[in-house]
This record gives structure tokens, C-alpha cells and sequence, in this order.
């Protein structure tokens, strides 16, 4: 196991839009970068409108979103970085649209190099999970039928372990199976990536017994658990949001550099 890799931070951004960040809503909040940290509410509002309005398709955006969290890890935990190779990573991904984004991203860390592992106990039976999940099997990726139940297990296996178990519908007490993998996540040594929300936790308060993940990958912009996250990679990934949307929510996004897909926050 072992995935650690020294990357070194971006370098300080914060002065992008300083004093445009004005909310349309009372209940949105800037963050440290000047960036807009998300209510659940608000998540979901926009999510729905780009839906809606705006007419994209899950598996369009899905397909963007998991690119995006492939990129991200990619560069703050590149193969040559694992102790071991090819480089293992375990994908845990729940019910809903954050487990589809880790079954995409699973299909492009394999592209990228990586050997990855899925695992996916509740699986929706919807066209579009079922050939997210099929393209992943026909790209010779394993999918484990039961969650190794020791942490020390997953540390010798693996150099990552992707979270990609809620997102930012996630409301309540945990329930089983995934109390159990989160239980076990925690005392995981080796780094978590989770994917828009480190799962089991509260959208907007956060969770200081939960998860600890090394990464956050915020998809479309931070929810306000991000305020909490005290990990070393905090990226932004899903730049699918037109500028009228940014506006209307007042986003007030960093710029992503050139055509990458990704930015890191600070
Ligand atoms: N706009 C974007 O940026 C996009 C983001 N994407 C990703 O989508 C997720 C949000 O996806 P959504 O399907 O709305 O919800 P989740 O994946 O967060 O979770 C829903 C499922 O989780 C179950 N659930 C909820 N709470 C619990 C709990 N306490 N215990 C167990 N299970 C729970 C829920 O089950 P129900 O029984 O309540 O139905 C759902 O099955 C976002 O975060 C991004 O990752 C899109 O991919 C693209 C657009
Ligand atoms: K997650």
C-alpha cells in the first residue's frame, strides 16, 4: 500500500471576482478562496436547472464529472508515486448519481494506467448504471462481490481508495451495507479520495468522526462540508456549468487554467 506522493500545493489563489460574490440567496457562503460554498438546497437547484433548463443529460455530465475526478487524482497521486505497480485503487460506489461518477472514473483511471477495483453493493437498475457498469467489466475491471472487512487488508491491496459512495443527496444515519464500509474507512491508512462529498457526511455541517479523506474533489463548486475538509487536495472538477448559471447562483468559480478540466483550490 502506500499511495503517498508529495505535490506540492498550488500556488495561493483568492483574488479571482474579490467583492463580486454577491448571493442570490441569503444562504449561500464564500470560502476561504472566494469561491461559493453550496447548501444541499442550492446543490440540488442547480443540478436540476442544468437538467431542465438547460437540457444536458445525466450520462453527459456524469461522463464530464468522473473525467474530472480521474484528472484530479492523476495528478496528485501519479502511478510513479505508488509503492507499488501497477498502481491499485479500490472504487467503493453507492446507489445513487455520486456512484456513477466513480464507475466513470474508474473506467478512466484504467485508461490512465491504474489498476482499478470496484466495489458496488447497491446497484440501481437503470440503462445507464448498467452500462456504466458493463463498459468497466469489459475493460477487464474487477468488481469485488464483498468489501475486504479489515482495513489493514485494503492498505496491503491498495495505494487509494476513491469514495464514491454519496454525494449531495446524502441525508440521516448511514444505512447498512454502508455503515459497515465507512466504519471500515475510517481506520484505512492509505489515502481517500472522495468524490464531492466524503461520504457519511453532513452536506453542509460536515462530520468530525467521520471519514478523513486525503482528497476532495468538488464537482460544479464546494458544498459548505468543505469548509471542514482538512485533507491535502481540495480540486474543483465538472466544468460543465455555463456562465449564466455560474451567475444566477453567483458561483463566483476560479478560472480553470487553459482546457484543463480540473483546478486546485487552496
Ligand atoms: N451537477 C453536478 O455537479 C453533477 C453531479 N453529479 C453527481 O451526482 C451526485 C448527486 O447524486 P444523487 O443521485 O442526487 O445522490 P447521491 O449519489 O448523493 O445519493 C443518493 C443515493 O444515496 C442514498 N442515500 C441517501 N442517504 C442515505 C443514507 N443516510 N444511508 C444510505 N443511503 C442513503 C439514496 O437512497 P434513497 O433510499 O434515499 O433513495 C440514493 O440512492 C453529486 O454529488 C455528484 O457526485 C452527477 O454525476 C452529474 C451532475
Ligand atoms: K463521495
Amino acid at each position: 500500500g502506500g499511495g503517498r506522493c508529495p505535490v506540492r500545493r498550488g500556488s495561493p489563489a483568492g483574488s479571482w471576482g474579490a467583492g463580486r460574490g454577491r448571493s442570490s440567496s441569503a444562504m449561500q457562503s464564500p470560502g476561504r478562496s472566494g469561491v461559493t460554498y453550496l447548501s444541499q438546497e442550492e446543490a440540488q437547484a442547480i443540478d436540476q436547472e442544468l437538467f431542465t433548463e438547460y437540457k444536458f443529460s445525466v450520462d453527459q455530465l456524469m461522463e464530464l464529472a468522473g473525467l474530472s475526478c480521474a484528472t484530479a487524482i492523476a495528478k496528485a497521486y501519479p502511478p510513479s508515486s505508488f509503492t507499488k505497480s501497477p498502481p491499485a485503487v479500490l472504487i467503493v460506489c453507492g446507489p445513487g448519481n455520486n456512484g456513477g461518477d466513480g464507475l466513470v472514473c474508474a473506467r478512466h483511471l484504467k485508461m490512465f494506467g491504474y489498476e482499478p477495483s470496484v466495489h458496488y453493493p447497491k446497484r440501481p437498475s437503470k440503462a445507464l448504471f448498467e452500462g456504466l457498469t458493463t463498459q468497466c467489466q469489459k475493460m477487464d475491471i474487477p468488481f469485488l462481490s464483498e468489501f475486504p472487512s479489515e482495513a489493514m487488508l485494503i492498505d496491503e491491496l491498495y495505494g487509494l481508495v476513491v469514495d464514491a459512495i454519496f454525494g449531495f443527496s446524502f441525508k440521516g444515519a448511514v444505512r447498512e451495507p454502508f455503515g459497515s464500509i465507512l466504519g471500515t474507512l475510517e481506520q484505512v491508512t492509505v489515502p481517500i479520495a472522495s468524490i464531492d462529498i466524503p461520504s457519511g457526511w453532513d452536506v453542509e455541517k460536515g462530520s468530525p468522526d467521520g471519514i478523513q479523506p486525503d482528497m476532495l474533489i468538488s464537482l460544479t463548486a464546494p458544498k459548505k462540508a468543505a469548509q471542514h475538509f482538512a485533507g491535502r487536495y481540495h480540486f474543483l472538477g465538472g466544468r460543465f456549468v455555463p456562465m449564466a448559471l455560474q451567475q444566477k447562483y453567483s458561483l463566483n468559480l476560479p478560472p480553470y487554467p487553459e482546457t484543463d478540466c480540473v483546478l486546485q483550490l487552496p
